[in-house]
């Protein structure tokens, strides 16, 4: 990894709302075609950090550059994916108009649009489903469409938060297939989570634990430099905690 570029490089980032310190000081650089996954409990502010990534939120103070541009910027749109926590769905248009409509965002048209709309219902395992009303859809399925849109204009960095909360084992696996696939073409990706065994599936971690990353490494790295056997072990042991029943 040490010859590659660093595609997103955060810059002593520090975020608040009102008096609540959210992000505490984060640095860190992602490198090109890395799956860089960020973990850690429920309020640890992921979703806060890569929604800045994604140029959806500001730091109160420190920089994030992504792709060498200083974030939040406009002329990135094209480049980045971002598959937000919540889905952002026209519940009462079906799943192709719903495609159609993002794909004409990103500029999308005709031939070209209609053959990305196939691929990645293909890619997310939808593509029986491409004329339902997106309100007949289970939770699973509307993640799965999300993830679909966010893929549609081809990104070069994927910034996916909680990409396979209430999908099933199955199909989360198979979703975790086309995410390799993705990054074996060059795609990078950026995943938040709190499930163990996905955060054993990317490259790289950082542990974040109340707004602080608390340790960077390989999932081996992180396992060996606390002798934990697991992920969640060595979080623990990262984070200063005993483990409790
Ligand atoms: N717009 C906001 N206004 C005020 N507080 C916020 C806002 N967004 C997030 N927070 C707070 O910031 C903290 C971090 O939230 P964040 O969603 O980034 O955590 P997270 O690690 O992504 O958690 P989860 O896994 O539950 O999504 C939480 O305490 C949350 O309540």
């Amino acid at each position: 990894m040490s010859n590659q570029a660093a595609c997103v490089s955060i810059q002593n980032v520090s975020k608040k709302f009102g008096k609540h310190q959210v992000l505490m000081g984060i640095n860190l650089e992602i490198m090109e075609g890395e799956i860089f996954g960020l973990l850690g409990p429920s309020g640890a502010g992921k979703t806060t950090l890569v929604k800045e990534l994604a140029g959806f939120d500001t730091p109160t103070s420190g920089e994030n550059y992504v792709l060498q541009e200083k974030m939040p910027s406009l002329q990135l749109i094209n480049r980045i994916g971002y598959m937000a926590q919540s889905d952002a769905l026209y519940e009462d248009l079906s799943a192709k108009e719903n495609l159609q409509f993002f794909a004409s965002l990103y500029g999308l048209k005709g031939k070209q649009q209609k053959q990305r709309i196939d691929d990645v219902m293909e890619m997310v395992n939808l593509s029986a489903h491409l004329h339902k009303l997106v309100s007949d859809f289970s939770g699973g399925m509307k993640r799965r469409l999300s993830l679909a849109i966010a893929l549609l204009h081809e990104p070069e960095i994927l910034i996916l938060d909680e990409p396979t909360v209430g999908i099933d084992p199955v199909l989360r696996k198979g979703i975790w297939d086309s995410f390799y696939e993705l990054n074996r073409k060059g795609t990078t990706i950026i995943v938040t989570t709190h499930v163990m065994d996905e955060a054993e599936k990317c490259d790289r971690l950082g542990l974040m634990r109340d707004g602080s990353l608390i340790a960077i490494g390989t999932p081996n790295e992180l396992k060996e430099n606390t002798n934990a056997n697991s992920i969640e072990e060595a979080f623990l042991v990262y984070g200063g905690v005993t483990v409790e029943d």
